[in-house]
């Protein structure tokens, strides 16, 4: 079961781990990694070269050779100096290349998320992944930075224990254990102990730590959802003000905080558990080696040089063992950090498959033929529809509240996994959909009215002459001002900019859900002759609730929200 779950951990890590370091950017990742390796052997030298230094000078201090004495300082100022060095550019280097890596995992995952409308899938489907904005910005950086401090530290602790244990054998000597008559020599016998005082740390640490794993990843969890609690409070800071919605809401940051902090608590009881067994552990560490060497030093009159490079040997031996140890906490924390980030990522690669299986062809009309429209838990809301639209005519779409009118135009702009059929349609870049929030980025107002498009370097367009005919000439002098503006201008005023929208796009066909719902009758009336005029060749199709949008189109689709449809033609056909 053990060996079950490590294989399937590594194949999840390895999956998240693999890409970058196969990708076009490899070799200058594998470089940055090589010399960042390279420096921590050098310095792993140098640290063999110091405790022989250690050896030296204590046996100088206790001989009073003076002479000696600064030339060993000047050997250790040597040997400092480089390790300093060393440990500044391996460190620098590993952050250069941490960057590296979490940029390219970043846009990596951004790309993913946005791939054929996935951020939007992910919504719609059973895999519902919390939180993706926190996947994508923390534990994208978290996976990388202790992917690496974790993998170069555990690299450069078993190159320390290599090079150490042949010098603590050497050092430790053969020690008798005596049973009556019959007595046994231990070779590298100290090599022996601090194995052994490992495995057992090792193990205890394991025994109480290992739940700190699902812990971290709750509290990750947690945290986000009460950052999104308040964020949501902003967002809509003015609904909840009308309704003084002041008590519920914070009755629900009050219960999500408290699972920030319950769990907060059982993760300090654990830790606390883990901090003593840790601190005994090492303190524990300090003391074992001298009271086992300290017979032989006495017994043999061996140089204080001797105990302290033994001691010394003995430290770095026992901390190469010990790494699993001391990084419990943060392999914790990356094992939760790699199955929120695989969770995410085959989430991903699910939504991302979601594919209506709609047969689509591209054509300067509007052909629906067979097409069944369903929810995600399989409703049908539209059965088998069949009609054509021919370029410039237009066309309202109505129903009752929830019959499904909107999920048939998210089925038309591809973005609906739910249905079958045959549909011919214009292509994307001769359509243009305004659903029925208005969406206005974070960003100027000109931005705002080319969006998604980006503002031409020279706007030759009568942006002014614009904002007049949508009625929007009180705009005309904060078009570069940054705002929020989805929360300055009215619901009428977000839409009629992004009405406005159609006229500096121009396109053949236009998608509109219920587009103007927020304006009055004779604004409605206007925009749609404006519309009409500015556009002649335009084709339009509506939803809309309302009577008055009928004159303005020649053909009505009614859809009842249980699979039947009616198509009319109008008068003003
Ligand atoms: N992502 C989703 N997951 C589950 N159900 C959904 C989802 N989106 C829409 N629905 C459901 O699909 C049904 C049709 O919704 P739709 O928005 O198409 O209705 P509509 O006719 O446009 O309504 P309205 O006139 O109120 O805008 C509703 O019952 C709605 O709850």
């Amino acid at each position: 079961m053990q060996i079950d779950s490590i294989k399937k951990s590594s194949r999840i890590f390895w999956l998240l781990f693999k890409d970058y370091w196969q990708s076009e950017e490899k070799w200058k990742a594998r470089g940055l990694l090589a010399t960042v390796v390279l420096f921590n052997l050098i310095s792993i030298y140098l640290m063999l070269e110091l405790t022989d230094w250690y050896n030296e000078f204590y046996t100088i201090l206790q001989n009073y050779s003076y002479q000696a004495f600064w030339h060993s300082i000047g050997k250790f100022s040597i040997l400092a100096l480089l390790l300093i060095v060393l440990a500044v550019y391996a460190f620098y280097l590993q952050q250069m290349l941490q960057i590296k890596w979490r940029t390219w995992m970043t846009k990596q995952y951004i790309e993913k998320w946005m791939h054929k409308q996935t951020y939007y899938k992910l919504q719609t489907g059973q895999n519902n992944t919390d939180n993706p904005d926190q996947r994508i910005q923390e534990d994208i950086n978290l996976f990388v930075s202790l992917t690496l401090s974790l993998g170069i530290g555990l690299f450069k602790q078993v190159m320390i224990l290599i090079s150490f244990i042949a010098m603590l054998w050497q050092l430790s000597g053969s020690f008798t254990v005596s049973f009556g008559e019959q007595a046994i020599s231990i070779p590298g016998f100290m090599v022996w102990v601090t194995l052994l005082y490992s495995i057992i740390g090792t193990f205890i640490t394991h025994k109480t730590g290992h739940q700190l794993i699902s812990l971290n990843f709750n509290q990750q969890k947690y945290e986000a959802d009460f950052r999104f609690s308040l964020v949501r409070l902003r967002e809509n800071s003015e609904c909840i003000a009308f309704y003084r919605g002041e008590l519920p809401e914070k009755i629900n940051f009050q219960k999500r905080f408290m699972f920030v902090i319950g769990n907060f608590k059982q993760i300090m009881n654990r830790q606390k558990i883990l901090t003593g067994i840790t601190v005994s552990y090492s303190q524990i560490a300090i003391i074992l080696p001298i009271l086992i060497a300290a017979p032989r030093y006495f017994n043999e009159m061996l140089p204080i040089g001797w105990l302290i490079q033994t001691l010394t040997a003995f430290g770095k031996v026992q901390d190469a063992l010990s790494y699993l140890v001391s990084s419990y906490t943060d392999i914790a924390q990356w094992s939760s950090v790699i199955r929120r980030l695989s969770t995410f990522a085959e989430h991903m690669e699910t939504a991302d498959t979601l594919q209506a299986d709609v047969n689509v062809n591209l054509d300067d009309e509007l052909d629906i033929s067979a097409l069944t429209v369903r929810l995600p838990h399989g409703e049908t809301i539209i059965k088998n529809l069949c009609m054509k639209l021919s370029a410039e005519k237009s066309m309202i779409i109505t129903g009752a509240s929830g019959s499904g009118k909107s999920t048939l135009l998210r089925t038309l702009a591809g973005i609906w996994p739910f249905a079958e059929g045959k549909i011919t349609i214009p292509s994307q870049e001769n359509i243009l959909f305004l659903p029925q929030k208005p969406y206005l980025p974070l960003g100027t107002l000109r931005q705002s009215l080319y969006y998604p498009q980006a503002v031409p370097a020279i706007d030759t367009k009568n942006i002014d002459q614009l904002l007049k005919s949508c009625k929007l000439s009180k705009l005309a002098d904060q078009l570069e001002e940054i705002n929020d503006w989805s929360s300055i201008l009215s619901l009428g005023e977000q839409q009629r900019l992004a009405f406005a929208r159609i006229f500096l796009k121009k396109p053949a066909w236009v998608f509109l859900d219920e587009a103007t719902s927020a304006l009055d009758e004779a604004t409605e009336n206007h925009m749609y002759t404006l519309l009409k005029k500015e556009l002649p060749q335009i084709t339009i199709v509506s939803i809309g609730h309302r009577a008055t949008l009928l004159p303005h189109h020649e053909y009505r689709l009614d859809v009842s929200g249980n699979g039947d449809y009616k198509f009319y033609v109008l008068n003003n056909a």
